[in-house]
This record gives structure tokens, C-alpha cells and sequence, in this order.
């Protein structure tokens, strides 16, 4: 990994969270249990439970939007608005939690061009162009290297 330009804000330039969603309703009615917990005060998961995982962060269902933000994302605009490129990527099945959790934004001094891509199955759409989404994107490379669609 390498050293973080802006060093007074990231020590890396990768950094991997992790988020336990609570348990919905509907699967609290099935009697689902957790088998994913947060070692607290560590960014450590454990899993079904002798497999340990470690990560940069390591979020259990009690942590709010707020305490995510501040901790992953806060760093990355404050980067951002220095100039730097910043991307948030969420990966995770189907129900994990993910729109719930990228939908934090606090950005309104700036402006912002933003581009919204759901990676599904190997196929791109994007979730902000409504006549195109329903099917998916092509990437294509052209003769100089520049990535497109
Ligand atoms: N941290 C959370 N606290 C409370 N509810 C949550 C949390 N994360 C997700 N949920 C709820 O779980 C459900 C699934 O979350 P979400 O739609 O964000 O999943 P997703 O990963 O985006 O799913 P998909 O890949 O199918 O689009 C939603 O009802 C959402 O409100």
C-alpha cells in the first residue's frame, strides 16, 4: 500500500471497512441470528465464531450513520475538497446494507459532479440515467487508452 500524499489525513490510500447491518424485522421473525460480530474497541470481525478478520474499520449494527461518516468518509471529503481524488466503493450482497450506508452526503459548499454505478453480475448501470439502467453499460477502452461507454 502506498504512502498517502496528504499524510495529515490518510496514512494509506486504501482503506477497507466493514458494516454489520441489524437484523431486519422480517429475519428477526425467522429467527435469523447474527453469525458476523465486531470484536468491541477493535476493527476485528469474528465469523461462526473461531475465524477472525481484521480490517480498518469494523462497524456492529448498534453504529450509526453518523459514527461511519465520521470515521470513513469525513477524512475523504476534507481530501477531496483539497484537490484529491476520492472514491467510496461498497461491496456486499444483496441486502447487506450498502445504499443504506453510501447514502450519507454533506458536501454543500462545493459542487459536485457524482456518478452513481451498480457493479451486478459483471454487468455496470447507472443508477442515475433512468432510459439506460435497465440495461447495462458497455466499457470500452478506445485507441488511447481512455475508458468510455
Ligand atoms: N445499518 C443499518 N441500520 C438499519 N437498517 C439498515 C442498515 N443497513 C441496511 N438497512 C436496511 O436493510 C435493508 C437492505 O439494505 P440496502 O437496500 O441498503 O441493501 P443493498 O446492499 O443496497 O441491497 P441491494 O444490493 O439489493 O441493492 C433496507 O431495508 C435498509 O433500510
Amino acid at each position: 500500500v502506498k504512502q498517502g500524499k496528504s499524510s495529515r489525513i490518510f496514512e494509506v490510500n486504501i482503506q477497507v471497512a466493514v458494516r454489520i447491518r441489524p437484523l431486519l424485522p422480517k429475519e428477526l421473525l425467522r429467527h435469523h441470528c447474527e453469525c458476523v460480530k465486531v470484536i468491541p474497541g477493535s476493527a476485528q470481525v469474528t465469523v461462526n465464531p473461531d475465524r477472525l478478520f481484521t480490517f480498518d474499520h469494523a462497524f456492529g449494527p448498534s453504529a450509526s450513520q453518523d459514527e461511519v461518516y465520521r470515521a470513513c468518509i469525513q477524512p475523504m471529503v476534507r481530501s477531496l475538497l483539497d484537490g484529491y481524488n476520492a472514491t467510496v466503493f461498497c461491496y456486499g450482497e444483496t441486502g447487506s446494507g450498502k445504499t443504506y450506508t453510501i447514502s450519507i452526503n454533506e458536501i454543500d459548499v462545493a459542487t459536485v459532479h457524482m456518478s452513481y454505478l451498480e457493479l451486478y453480475m459483471e454487468e455496470v448501470r447507472d443508477l442515475l440515467d433512468l432510459p439506460t439502467n435497465q440495461k447495462g453499460l458497455n466499457v470500452r477502452d478506445d485507441i488511447n487508452g481512455n475508458t468510455g461507454n
